[in-house]
């Protein structure tokens, strides 16, 4: 019971407050690996005018009446061979990312997670924090490289939720953190303590991040500049430390392009097929502006690229696992985090 619960006259109705709350938001993935269901997020998902910048009059049409026919079959078939007896990967590991801070964190801020798309709501996640007394909430999207389409969607979304509450909990939110020494010294040790796993020397390290349409970085979209940055700082951090050879190249491509327009460039598939074919033999890819293993990572890297490098000449590939729930990715969390609770906790 806090000390404003102890204050409260008999008559009058328990109001929680005084806690902290801390909110881990991912993007979202279907509840079962069904068409059915992979209909019902996709409709969510690319309904999002931040995601889709097309006027809905002319967008809703072709989203409806063909990509909602045809994409669910497919995108059910790649999920179907990713999915776990904990659901998606996504949302399993977003789950275990709160379940692990909390205690850590301990009595100082309750910590649970939300999906920006489909389950759990973000919407019921605030409800329930604000319900357990939580007037103080860091809400933190899990994408260290900033993109309208990613942080600011949530940001809006939680507008939204706020929009409608009488007595609103105060919000913070979690910056970017594409170049935070916490991130980059993350990913740095991950990644070469996987790579001392491999059963052989990669020339080439492949940074593979989600692409996002050409246009939005005209438009002033920072995303680009994110993913270049986290890939130059993550090279100088694995040079100056020793932790790669200086016969490894490290590469950055762009992944999971979807519909007609120009998307970042280079694309990772066409970049895996122009590797083998001038004569990389061994590969390894990480996939740094992941923060949990996906369908993205699982399927479509580690199932698709694998073929795509194999037939073109390829001969030892790895995709490497994403921070996850790994010891210095929770580290990394919990440094940000608490640096953002300053003043709360
Ligand atoms: C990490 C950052 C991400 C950015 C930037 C991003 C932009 C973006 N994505 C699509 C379309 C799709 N993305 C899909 C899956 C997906 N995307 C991200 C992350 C980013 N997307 C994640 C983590 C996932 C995995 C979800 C999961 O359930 O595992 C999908 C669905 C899968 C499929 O059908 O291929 C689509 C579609 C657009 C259009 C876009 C930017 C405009
Ligand atoms: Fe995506
Ligand atoms: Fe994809």
């Amino acid at each position: 019971m806090t000390w404003q619960e102890q204050q409260l006259p008999s008559d009058h109705p328990q109001v929680r407050s005084g806690r902290v709350g801390v909110l881990l938001v991912n993007l979202g993935t279907p509840d079962a690996a069904t068409p059915k269901a992979v209909k019902r997020y996709l409709a969510e998902f690319l309904s999002d005018r931040r995601v889709i910048e097309i006027p809905p009059i002319a967008w809703q049409p072709i989203l409806r009446g063909i990509i909602l026919n045809v994409r669910p079959k497919k995108s059910a078939a790649a999920y179907i061979k990713v999915w776990t007896d904990k659901g998606s990967p996504l949302a399993a590991i977003t789950a275990n990312q709160a379940e692990k801070l909390q205690p850590v964190l301990g009595e100082a801020a309750q910590v649970d997670w939300a999906m920006r798309y489909g389950n759990p709501s973000i919407e019921s996640k605030l409800t329930a924090m604000k319900d357990a007394g939580c007037d103080r909430i860091l809400v933190a999207p899990l994408y260290p490289q900033y993109c309208a389409a990613t942080t600011a969607t949530v940001v809006d979304k939680v507008g939204e939720v706020l929009a409608a509450m009488r007595w609103q909990p105060t919000i913070r939110t979690l910056p970017p953190y594409h170049d935070d020494p916490h991130y980059i010294g993350a990913l740095a040790s991950d990644i070469s303590e996987q790579l001392g796993t491999l059963a052989y020397t990669p020339e080439v390290l492949l940074l593979s991040f989600h692409g996002m349409p050409q246009r939005t970085l005209e438009l002033g979209d920072p995303y680009h500049c994110h993913c270049r940055k986290t890939a130059r700082l993550l090279e100088a951090k694995l040079r100056a430390d020793g932790l790669i050879g200086s016969d490894m190249r490290v590469e950055t491509s762009f992944q999971s392009r979807f519909g007609p327009a120009k998307w970042l460039e280079p694309a990772t598939d066409a970049t895996l097929e122009r590797e083998a074919a001038s004569g990389t033999r061994r590969i390894a890819l990480a996939a740094p502006g992941f923060a949990a293993d996906c369908v993205e990572t699982l399927e479509e890297l580690a199932i698709e690229g694998r073929k795509q490098f194999e037939e073109a000449g390829g001969t030892d590939f790895a995709v490497l696992t994403c921070l996850n729930t790994t010891e210095p990715g929770m580290a990394m969390l919990e440094a940000i985090v608490r640096r953002e609770l300053a003043g709360w906790i």
